[in-house]
């Protein structure tokens, strides 16, 4: 256990037939970070994350977990590991209580006063039966099965659904300490938001390929900023369109909005010869950092016959609608 990457995988690939759900995916997880793993659904994350845990087998490459195959040795991972799966199946006519004790006794036994803890911080309600749970109450359960044994690795695949905004707060405070206490999680999610809050670095996939790697604060830096601009008279629709920084322009008469990266000069420059009443500039979220990797791509992959563009372009049309 002294290998100091919680996850490797090396050209991680897999088909379905001939639909590649998971190509060529190169990623470094180490010790003691929350990693975010975001994309759209259908993206290929719980197939990366099935493949992770020896669900399903890669067409090629491979994964290790603290060093270990994840495919050899997956007996001996699984004991590190706590695991919320994204479509969690939970026995109905068990209680919450009895189906924790049930996988607390498939583990060895757990300190019981912990999984009470978990409980109580969770605001779960253990008493009544799984099959009458709302989808928040299945996932609190989900959570804390994955939580009581105090794994070396969280995997967990979406684990936001349904939790109210006082039960995230909760569960990302002890997402915070899991890693504080040098352990590991690995958390995939379709929305920024709710990584952004406690990931160290994040990895971006489209389409079964990563397409960015980087550090939350990096990705900040690197943020689009968006400018509005308002004119003294109207200005020509085109006026930014020549600006290499400019992402996106949309000009109305006397008012002009702007999404840019770098520095601010290129795009004043333009604005230069026409009178300017006000100007007011703000950090895109990440969530538009995000849809913005997914325009660049997008317009790349434009014309191209892969047929699942327009189904992922439509995921992130929801996504932006969600989000603005
Ligand atoms: N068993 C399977 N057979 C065929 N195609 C599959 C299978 N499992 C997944 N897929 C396809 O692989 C792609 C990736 O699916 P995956 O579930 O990994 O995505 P995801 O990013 O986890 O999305 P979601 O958030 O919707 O679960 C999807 O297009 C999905 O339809």
């Amino acid at each position: 256990m002294s290998e100091q990457r919680a996850i490797t995988m090396e050209g991680l690939t897999k088909h379905y037939g001939d639909f590649v759900a998971v190509k060529d995916l190169d990623l470094e997880i180490n010790r003691g970070e929350i990693f975010g793993f975001l994309g759209p659904n259908g993206a290929g994350k719980s197939t990366t994350i099935r493949t992770l845990l020896d669900q399903i087998r890669p067409t090629s490459g491979r994964a290790r977990i603290f060093g270990l195959d994840s495919h050899t040795d997956s007996l001996r991972i699984r004991s590190d590991v706590g695991y919320v799966p994204g479509d969690l199946a939970l026995y109905p006519k068990l209680t919450g209580a009895q189906t924790l004790k049930y996988f607390a006794r498939l583990r060895g036994g757990v300190d019981q006063s912990y999984v009470d803890e978990l409980a109580e911080r969770l605001q779960a309600d253990l008493s009544r039966k799984v099959g009458e749970y709302s989808t928040g109450n299945r996932q609190k359960v989900g959570l804390i099965q994955a939580f009581m044994h105090k794994p070396e690795l969280l995997i967990l695949d979406e684990p936001n659904a349904g939790l109210d905004p006082l039960v995230q707060q909760e569960f990302h405070a002890m997402l915070r300490e899991v890693r504080d206490d040098g352990r590991t999680v690995f958390l995939s999610s379709h929305t920024l938001s709710e990584v952004e809050r406690v990931a160290n670095r994040v990895g971006i996939i489209r389409e079964g390929e990563l397409v960015a790697v980087e550090r939350i604060t990096d990705l900040k830096a690197k943020a689009i900023r968006r400018l509005d601009l308002e004119f003294a008279q109207p200005v020509p629709a085109d006026l930014f369109a020549r600006v290499d920084a400019v992402r996106e322009a949309t000009v109305d008469g006397q008012h002009a909005s702007i999404a840019f990266d770098g520095p601010i000069n290129p795009v004043l420059h333009a604005a230069m010869g026409h009178e300017l009443v006000d100007l007011h500039t703000r950090d895109a979220d990440l969530e538009e950092i995000f849809l913005a990797y997914y325009r660049t791509t997008d317009t790349r992959a434009a014309g191209s016959t892969d047929r699942r563009s327009g189904r992922h372009a439509a995921a992130m049309e929801v996504e932006s609608s969600d989000v603005h």
